[in-house]
C-alpha cells in the first residue's frame, strides 16, 4: 500500500513525510489553494527529497505553458491533473501522470477512467461544488471499483483514525492525504503524519494490498 503526503510546501515538511515513511509527495501549483508552491520554492523542495520519492505535480487545468514552466525547473516524476482536463491534454505533456476524479453523484468511475487509457493511476477523491480538491471530505467508499486492472489511489477527506477503514472498504492500491494531516492549511503536522502512514501500515503491511494479504498471495 502506497502514501501519497499532498500539499507539501516546505522542506522541513517534505523531510518529515519522508522520514515517516512516504513513498510521494504532492506539490500543488495551484494558485488559490493555501497549499500552493512556486516553481522555486518545489525546486528546492526536491533539491531536499531522496531521488527515489516520487514527486508529484498537482494541476488544475493549467494553461500547457504553466506546466512546462514547472517542469523546467522543477524534477517531477509524475503529473496529477485534478481538473476537467481530457486524455489528449494531459499526454500531451510526454510525463507518466495521474488523473483525478471527483466522485460526483451518479459518476461511474469505471466509465470514468476508461477515458485515460495511458494513465498510471486514478485517483478518486470527494466531491465539493467548486472545490478541485483537497475538501477534507470524505465519499462513499463503497464506490470505489473492486478487482479493477488500473491503478486506484483512494484520496478525500482521510486522517489518522479513519484511513484503516478506508483502505479495508475500498481496497485501493494506494491512499494520499492533505489536510487530514495538517496542523494548519498547509503545514504538516509531524505526529498526524507518522500516526497516518502507521495506521497504513497496520492495515496493509509490508506494502501488500488487502487483496493479496486476504487472498494469502
Ligand atoms: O490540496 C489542495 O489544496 C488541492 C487544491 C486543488 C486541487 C487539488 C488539491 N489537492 C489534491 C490532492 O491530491 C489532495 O490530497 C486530495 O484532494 C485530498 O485532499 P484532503 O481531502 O485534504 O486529504
Amino acid at each position: 500500500m502506497r502514501v501519497k503526503i499532498c500539499g507539501i510546501t516546505s522542506v522541513e515538511d517534505a523531510r518529515l513525510a519522508v522520514e515517516a515513511g512516504a513513498d510521494a509527495l504532492g506539490l500543488v501549483f495551484y494558485p488559490p489553494s493555501p497549499r500552493n508552491v512556486t516553481p522555486e520554492q518545489a525546486a528546492e523542495i526536491a533539491r531536499a527529497v531522496s531521488p527515489f520519492v516520487v514527486l508529484t505535480g498537482l494541476f488544475v487545468d493549467a494553461h500547457p505553458q504553466q506546466v512546462e514552466a514547472v517542469l523546467d525547473l522543477v524534477p517531477l516524476n509524475l503529473l496529477q491533473f485534478h481538473g476537467g482536463e481530457n486524455a489528449p491534454y494531459c499526454r500531451q505533456f510526454r510525463r507518466p501522470y495521474i488523473k483525478a476524479l471527483r466522485m460526483k453523484p451518479g459518476l461511474n468511475p469505471l466509465d470514468a477512467m476508461a477515458a485515460f487509457p495511458d494513465a498510471r493511476g486514478i485517483l478518486l477523491d470527494a466531491y465539493r461544488k467548486g472545490v478541485p480538491g483537497g475538501t477534507g471530505d470524505t465519499f462513499d467508499w463503497q464506490r470505489v471499483p473492486q478487482a479493477s486492472e488500473r491503478q486506484i489511489i483512494l484520496a478525500g477527506g482521510l486522517n489518522p483514525h479513519n484511513v484503516a477503514a478506508a483502505i479495508a472498504e475500498a481496497q485501493p492500491d494506494a491512499v494520499d492525504v492533505s489536510g487530514g494531516v495538517e496542523a494548519a492549511p498547509g503545514r504538516k503536522d509531524a505526529v498526524k503524519v507518522r500516526e497516518f502512514i502507521r495506521a497504513v501500515r497496520a492495515a496493509a503491511p509490508s506494502g501488500a494490498s488487502p487483496t493479496e494479504l486476504t487472498q494469502g498471495v
